[in-house]
């Protein structure tokens, strides 16, 4: 038998039941843990999302300097915590499909990219040495159906995960072997017909909020 690492979801079954809704598993890799889930967001949820996003969009900033970069060409906000019923909603299920508690969420994001904007490859946690409260856990939510292009691509486990209204993409890197976090370097592709929408939550080793 091979021993794996303990993960942070238990994702044992093709169900995950959080406060007010059952999702339903539709793919999964072992290690690191990666699962393709249906229907996390209903189809008003998303668009609602993008409705209260729209105005806010800003041009995606990367790193410390907050220097307009080519690795994101896409553009960027964030809701406030529990900002309105809506967000308190998504935050609860997603921190129940998470298995981690909401005061380690960090501003649920949305990212919008028109044609030929991407999110060049990247590690969602921070590399750099001595991050007290790293991120440990993404989920990212497709709020629109892309026609061609936008897939969330992970090169080097050779695996992309197609856009879907409603469906979400999860992966954590909490693991020991930090090689085994190293697989999850993912970008989002370059959009090649349409515009794609996505929801990032990410969640933190430690408390974030003090509510
Ligand atoms: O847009 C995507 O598919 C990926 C988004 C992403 O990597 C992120 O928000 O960290
Ligand atoms: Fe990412």
């Amino acid at each position: 038998m091979t021993i794996r690492e303990q993960t942070i979801v238990n994702s044992s079954g093709n169900k995950i039941v959080t406060a007010d809704k059952v999702i339903t598993i539709v793919g999964k890799i072992e290690e690191p843990l990666i699962m393709i889930l249906e229907n996390v967001l209903s189809s008003s949820e998303c668009d609602t999302l993008i409705d209260l996003a729209k105005d806010r969009m800003q041009r995606a900033k990367i790193g410390k300097s907050h220097l307009v970069s080519d690795i994101r060409t896409n553009s960027s906000m964030f809701f406030e915590e529990s900002e309105n019923e809506l967000i308190h909603t998504i935050e609860t299920r997603v921190s129940n499909l998470m298995n981690i508690p909401i005061s380690h969420a960090e501003p649920l994001q949305i990212l919008h990219y028109n044609v030929g904007d991407q999110y060049q490859s990247h590690f969602d946690y921070f590399t750099s040495a001595n991050v007290a409260n790293n991120r440990i856990s993404t989920m990212v939510m497709y709020l629109n159906d892309v026609e061609e292009g936008g897939e969330t691509h992970f090169p080097s486990l050779r695996f992309s995960v197609m856009p879907k209204k409603g469906s979400a993409v999860y992966f954590e890197y909490f693991y020991n072997d930090n090689r085994i976090n190293e697989l999850t370097l993912h970008a989002g592709q370059p959009v090649a017909v349409g515009e794609k929408w996505v929801a990032t939550q990410w969640m933190r080793r430690q408390r974030l909020r003090y509510l």
